[in-house]
């Protein structure tokens, strides 16, 4: 059962979810969050009644005091927050998943949760269809899996990838690749972008086994994931078109709601799906 819940950034997602919690969404008190932006974190704690508030922390630690962390921040922040969090017995939830592209950070957080008494959990996010490709992968069915990302060119802007490649992404005006190839580099170099990449290859057959196309789609409304897969089990494929969130476009609305159910499924009697 998790009562208390520590959020780690206060942006697009870190907020959606404190909300879900104030109107009782999930059945957890938020009772503390650190952020960068204090008039961020004020809006965060504005979501509640004056005598439900959640506290400001001063530092990362002080988020150790509740039952889950959800870091809610960035890449660079998984490092700071998820073996601590674990090191304390807390759950842990991630959303910068990508940060795990990184194998010897992968490896101190994978064993950091076998160690402790807290679960680490990572989110199907912006992307549907994990439940079954979790079902091929256990029994050794799954052969391929691929995830053809489409965005809408602003929504790729300030990848390291972009830069380092000169990608004019204001003179795209077709849909065009600007990325191919294996989940653990697509994640760092789409850090903002492609985190679903990294669930789907600690769900299936591992980073450097999956595949990743992103097209930049100069008349793209949705951020667009599909995850083809194949295997002993059949053939898989999941298409989602997703809403971008009003305040980051380069984060779907999904990714928030996955979350937020995540986070209620761990309080549940009942769950559905695999
Ligand atoms: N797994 C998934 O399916 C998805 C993951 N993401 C990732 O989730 C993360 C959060 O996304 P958004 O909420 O849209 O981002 P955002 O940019 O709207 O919010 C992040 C917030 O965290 C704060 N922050 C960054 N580093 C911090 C630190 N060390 N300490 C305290 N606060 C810090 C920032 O100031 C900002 O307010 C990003 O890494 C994003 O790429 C986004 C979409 C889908
Ligand atoms: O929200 C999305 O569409 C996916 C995303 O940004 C990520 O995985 O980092």
């Amino acid at each position: 059962m998790v009562r208390s819940v520590g959020i780690l950034g206060c942006g697009t997602i870190g907020t959606e979810i404190a909300r879900a919690i104030a109107t009782e969404t999930v059945p957890a008190t938020l009772s503390v969050v650190h952020g960068q932006h204090p008039d961020r974190v004020a809006a965060v704690q504005d979501q509640f009644d004056t005598d439900s508030q959640p506290r400001a922390a001063e530092s990362i630690s002080d988020l150790f005091e509740a039952d889950i962390v959800i870091e809610a921040a960035g890449q660079d922040a998984v490092d700071d927050v998820a073996i601590d969090a674990l090191e304390h017995g807390c759950e842990c939830l991630l959303m910068s998943v990508g940060a795990l592209a990184d194998a010897e950070l992968r490896s101190d957080v994978l064993e950091a949760a076998d160690a402790g008494s807290g679960r680490l959990h990572l989110p199907s996010g912006a992307i549907a269809g994990l439940d079954a490709i979790k079902a091929a992968a256990l029994t050794g069915e799954l052969e391929t899996a691929t995830l053809q990302t489409t965005k809408p060119p602003s929504g790729l802007e300030g990848a390291p990838y972009i830069d380092a490649n000169d990608i004019d992404l204001d003179a795209i005006t077709e849909p065009t690749v600007v990325f191919e190839g294996p989940a653990n580099e697509a994640a760092s170099a789409f850090p903002s972008n492609i985190n679903v990449a990294m669930a789907l290859s600690l769900a299936g057959i591992g980073p450097s086994e999956t595949a990743v196309e992103i097209v930049a789609h100069p008349d793209a409304e949705t951020n667009t994931h599909t995850i083809s897969a194949t295997g002993g089990m059949g053939r898989i494929e999941t298409t989602v078109e997703n809403v971008p969130s009003p305040t980051n476009p380069k984060t779907s609305y999904l990714a928030a709601i996955s979350a937020i159910e995540k986070l209620r499924s761990l309080s549940a009697t009942v769950t559905v799906g695999t």
